[in-house]
């Protein structure tokens, strides 16, 4: 299983402690930090955009998207907030790669705090999440129900995270 993380530059250093707690979380769940693939981008207004280039590229069963953003004076953080939650909730169900929302919106540095350090780290359960949902992918596409959908999506460029899966032979779980 390959995870991508995509974090913003923008509050560099919480999304560093939350990019650590999905480390962790990814760890557990026994993925090796070979197949994991990170990059980064400006703020979290790029992340949609970006974990579309990134599903595109078929080389990740799950994408973990990831960034912080505080309140400040003006409006910019409420339009910010919700267009990044519904472009990554589009780019998943457009691609069919699971896009984990993994942004924390704060009226605050303190609640950033809270939620990115120590035994309440978010980043942990983005990790966990990210893993869970690659394998209901794998289930949903990889079987033998999914063999038209694959095709389907090869030809549009899904190639290698679903040719990995192809070459397993799963037992169905969820369907
Ligand atoms: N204020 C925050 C931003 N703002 C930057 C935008 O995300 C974006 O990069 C800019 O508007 C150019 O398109 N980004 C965060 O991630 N967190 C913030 O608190
Ligand atoms: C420009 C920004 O990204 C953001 O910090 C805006 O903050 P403010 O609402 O205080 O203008």
């Amino acid at each position: 299983m390959r995870i991508g993380i995509i974090k913003t530059r923008w509050n560099e250093e919480h999304v560093n402690n939350l990019v650590a707690g999905i480390k962790k979380g990814l760890k557990e769940c026994k993925v090796s930090d070979t197949n994991i693939f990170e990059t980064s981008v400006p703020g979290s207004f790029e992340l949609p955009m970006a974990a579309r280039f990134l599903a595109l590229t078929g080389t990740c069963d799950a994408i973990i998207t990831t960034g912080v953003l505080i309140k400040g004076d003006t409006m910019h953080f409420e339009f910010i907030a919700d267009a990044v939650a519904k472009g990554i909730m589009n780019i998943g169900l457009q691609t069919s790669t699971p896009v984990v929302f993994g942004v924390l919106t704060c009226q605050n540095e303190q609640q950033v705090k809270d939620r990115s350090t120590g035994d309440n780290n978010h980043g942990y359960d983005w990790g966990k999440t990210a893993v869970e949902m690659a394998l209901l992918r794998t289930e949903a596409l990889g079987g033998k129900k999914g063999e038209e959908s694959k095709e389907m999506l090869a030809a549009m460029g899904f190639g290698k995270a679903d040719e990995d899966s192809a070459s397993k032979e799963k037992k169905s779980a969820f369907f």
